[in-house]
């Protein structure tokens, strides 16, 4: 092939006509400095209340201002790729490189033992060379459950395989699959394979489930492999020592499915525990199967994904090669991350966990601006780069000899040496959570691993795929959708804050507009600054008769409503495009000012907190099964409130705020007709309006619901209290 007739595995496209959108940016960015001009001239000359109140309200303009900056710069110029795969065949079908697949899993109760097999079954289902592919499970939940569920697995794998194969299946979980396909009619005999498929999957299902309802395996089904009696020795959890088998040995001729295929390696592993060592969450479970895979497969690249992310597409992995083995860039890649997409989502998606706009805009938008952040799951990795190796020109692979090397011991020897890489003490005193493997320390351990290895020299790329890669599962209730943005708020917080963050690390290592364009998610902590004021003070001082804003007559008004109202008229435009209804956006309003007034502001003071050395990072994992009654609510996209939390009381007390002031505006207008209140307050009186009506769900779960997702009374009382003194300090 000639310098010239290169054809490339991929192919990078920029959006077009993107006139409008840089004319709306354009028009925003007058009214914006209209709005600051105007702060700045008429500030107010006596009295505390009033110049206290301007300039709070200045400094939430301010940085509304620097964050629509930044919101702006990752939109300004998307990209989206494109594979051929079928130029990848032809080139390289035979010099395939291996592939390891991680999935992490950490609890049986929460991580049911049939999800987690679900999602390994469709990862070993790819449409790859089998010997070619390897799946790694880490068990931190140590459960024989999740064992013996694995065991069930890859006796299944064996009929799984070549019936994905022969009925071309998509997606290739079984628990997915078979939810909504349809029995082949045409061909008598076809059907019969199909439903006898299909009868083996529901009978494994039902034994694991029922296995799993009693807690405890029986003992004929313990004696049947020797790998229970590890149990014998784990004194709990988060005690115990590593155990580590190798459930299909791909190297094995006897290891062969029951079309005399091959079949992919599948490795379950528990990594060692002891409560003196730190185990650092999925960044340490990642780290040690990192080590392992080393030994056992040693895959030039390595994919990870939640236990919750099966996959949906079986041709996601050659999609990723066509990245990788690109004769001219791909070198250059250290990682491609794929949108996270759920698919246990309401039609109006009422906890807006959807992330549409963030995966459908933003990153396109990043990976122009310099690579898309590594979110934990769904992304594959160059196994040099995530290790810790920087880039250089020498990092070129030679992808005809990648494959050369073999391991030769047994697979009992592989496994006794393979416990010791897995062991508590064979990180001490080591790089590993520094500058080998993820890093530690970090609630997000994905973006700030993603961070570094990008500071490494690295190139990262953002594919969405025609059909979705991945699927998995989103928080179910308010509160653990307020506790995961917590988490991730507080994790990129203390990035920005570390010797890690962008500015710091990134100087000169990333270009200035990636490191502005992190700073749209490590700056999510600092939101309640811009909008709590927003949401206090006006109400406070409309109730005070204190006018914040320019009269409603006066032409200074206009950049304020043009400013507040084109911008979410873009934003539900964006929102629209990317797949959302109209009640979606609405709902999404209320979770942008839900989320920045608890998650954030909680993210912020435990990342302030742990910097000044008062606590330690948790981990809390999202619930992936709930409650009949909460999941019934769901469905019915009715809000879940239900425990008493902190964060509910600073939502209903706001909620509540609003709403008095709301009605003490009307009230005030009404009463006085003639005195032009409304075009001194107008402005306040739409604004708590607004929140007014955003939210209408927590009245409702205040005062009128009877069942049992409905506020609990403490938040009624306090909230009520708090929100009724407020009141009286403004009006006297
Ligand atoms: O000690 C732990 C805790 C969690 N996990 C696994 O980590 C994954 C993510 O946990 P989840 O509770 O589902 O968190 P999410 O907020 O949904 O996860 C997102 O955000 C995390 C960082 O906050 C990333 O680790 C995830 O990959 C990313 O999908 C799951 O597979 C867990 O089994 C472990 O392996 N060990
Ligand atoms: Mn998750």
């Amino acid at each position: 092939m000639g310098e010239n007739d290169y054809l490339p595995l991929f192919e990078t496209r920029a959006s077009r006509g993107r006139f409008l959108f840089k004319l709306y940016v354009l028009t925003i960015f007058v009214a914006i400095c209209m709005i600051l001009v105007y702060r700045v001239s008429y500030l107010p000359v006596e009295g505390a209340v009033e110049i206290w109140s301007w300039i709070g309200m200045f400094v939430a303009e301010l940085w509304f201002s620097f964050y629509w900056f930044i919101t702006q710069l990752i939109r300004w110029n998307p990209v989206y790729r494109y594979t051929f795969k079928d130029r990848l065949s032809q080139r390289y079908e035979k010099d395939l490189p291996r592939v390891d697949v991680f999935v992490c899993t950490a609890d049986p109760e929460i991580e049911p033992p049939t999800m987690v097999i679900n999602t390994v079954l469709s990862m070993m289902a790819y449409d790859y060379p089998p010997e070619k592919l390897s799946v790694y499970l880490s068990d931190d939940g140590c459960s024989d459950l999740t064992f013996y569920a694995m065991l069930e697995a890859s006796r299944f794998s064996k009929h799984w395989l070549p019936f994905c194969k022969k009925f071309e299946t998509e997606p290739r979980s079984p628990e997915a699959y078979f939810r909504t396909a349809l029995e082949p009619l045409d061909d008598p005999l076809k059907a019969k394979e199909w439903l006898f498929v299909k009868k083996l999957y529901m009978d494994m299902k039902n034994q694991i489930e029922a296995t799993t309802k009693l807690g405890k395996l029986p003992e004929a089904i313990c004696k049947e492999n020797k790998g229970f009696r590890e149990w014998n020795f784990v004194s709990s959890r988060r005690d115990h020592q590593t155990i580590l088998e190798i459930l299909i040995d791909g190297r094995d001729p006897q290891a062969m499915d029951n079309e005399g295929q091959p079949l992919p390696t599948l490795v379950y592993l528990a990594r060692e525990k002891r409560p003196q060592y730190p185990h650092n969450f999925k960044a340490g479970a990642m780290n040690a199967l990192i080590r392992v895979s080393s030994r056992i497969s040693n895959g030039p690249i390595i994919l990870n994904v939640d236990c919750d992310m099966y996959s949906n597409n079986s041709y996601s992995v050659r999609d990723a090669l066509c990245f990788f083995m690109d004769e001219e860039q791909g070198h250059k890649i250290g990682y491609i991350q794929y949108p996270q997409v759920f698919e246990s989502l309401t039609k109006n998606d009422i906890y807006c966990n959807a992330l549409n706009a963030e995966m459908k805009v933003e990153f396109p938008g990043l990976d122009a601006n310099g690579g898309p952040l590594y979110i934990g799951t769904g992304c594959f990795h160059r196994r040099e780069a995530l290790s810790g190796r920087k880039y250089s020109n020498e990092c070129k692979v030679d992808w005809k000899k990648v494959n050369d090397t073999k391991v030769e011991e047994s697979t009992g020897v592989l496994e006794e040496v393979c416990r010791v890489l897995a062991s508590c003490t064979y990180e001490e005193n080591s790089e590993w959570g520094k500058e080998m493997g993820l890093k530690y320390g970090c609630p997000v351990e994905d973006v700030i691993t993603g961070l570094s290895i990008q500071c490494r020299g690295w190139r990262s790329v953002y594919f969405i795929p025609e059909r979705e890669g991945f699927l998995g599962l989103a928080p179910t209730t308010l509160l653990q959708t307020l506790i995961q943005h917590k988490r991730w708020s507080e994790g990129d917080f203390q990035i920005l804050l570390s010797r890690h963050s962008p500015f710091l690390l990134g100087h000169k290592r990333i270009p200035l507009r990636l490191q502005l364009s992190y700073c749209n998610y490590l700056l999510w902590a600092t939101s309640w600054f811009g909008v709590l004021p927003y949401l206090v003070v006006p109400p406070f001082c409309l109730l005070r008769g204190i006018s914040l804003f320019p009269k409603v007559s006066s032409p200074w008004i206009q950049p304020f409503t043009y400013a507040i109202f084109a911008n979410r008229a873009y934003d539900l435009v964006e929102f629209v495009w990317s797949g959302g209804t109209f009640q979606g956006w609405w709902n999404g309003q209320r979770m942008w000012v839900f989320k920045r007034t608890t998650s954030h502001l909680f993210g912020f003071s435990d990342a302030i907190r742990k910097l000044l050395g008062s606590t330690k990072s948790a981990f809390v994992i999202t619930a992936k099964v709930a409650d009949e009654d909460v999941s019934e609510r769901y469905e019915k996209e009715m809000m879940e409130f239900g425990v008493s939390s902190p964060m509910f009381n600073i939502l209903a007390t706001l909620a509540l705020l609003n709403m008095f002031s709301f009605f003490g505006g009307i009230k005030m207008v009404i009463m006085n007709v003639e005195s032009k209140v409304f075009d001194l307050l107008g402005m306040q009186i739409i604004l708590c309006g607004l929140i007014f009506f955003i939210s209408l769900p927590i009245y409702q779960g205040l005062f009128f619901r009877k069942d049992s997702g409905r506020m609990p009374n403490s938040v009624t009382y306090k909230s009520i209290i708090v929100s009724l003194l407020a009141c009286s300090i403004a009006l006297y």
